[in-house]
């Protein structure tokens, strides 16, 4: 056990703070993000938005920089959801799987591509 004693509404307030921190940066690199699509657009009219790999590198680096208490694979599931957003935000995807909702194809179609809509 620390020395310090914990302090409940303290420890609270540490997390509005990083909330917002994190709110911030999610939000400006949703910004990139929308840049990127305008950079791809300007290059090529039939840009192509989604990157897999592209965002395997993404991964790979944050699960390589991830110290901890949360493990890659966690880290990684949140990133990929980000990149969800992002993606979403160049451009709606459709990704189609197969049979009724709830099924294995649906489980991985999620996995891999986030959830955003
Ligand atoms: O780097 C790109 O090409 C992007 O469009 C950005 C980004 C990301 O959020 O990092 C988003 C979608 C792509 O599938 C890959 C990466």
């Amino acid at each position: 056990m620390s020395d310090t004693p914990i302090n409940l509404d303290e420890l609270r307030q540490r997390i509005d703070q990083l909330d917002s921190d994190i709110l911030n940066l999610i939000s400006e690199r949703a910004s990139c993000a929308q840049q990127v699509a305008h950079v791809k657009l300007a290059e090529d009219k039939d840009a192509v938005f989604y990157r897999p790999e592209r965002e395997a590198q993404v991964l790979r680096r944050i699960m390589a920089l991830n110290k901890g208490p949360l493990d890659s694979e966690e880290m990684a599931r949140l990133f990929r959801e980000i990149m969800s957003a992002c993606l979403a935000l160049e451009q709606p995807v459709k990704v189609a799987y197969l049979g009724p909702e709830g099924t294995f194809t649906q489980q991985a179609a999620l996995k891999h591509f986030g959830k955003a809509p």
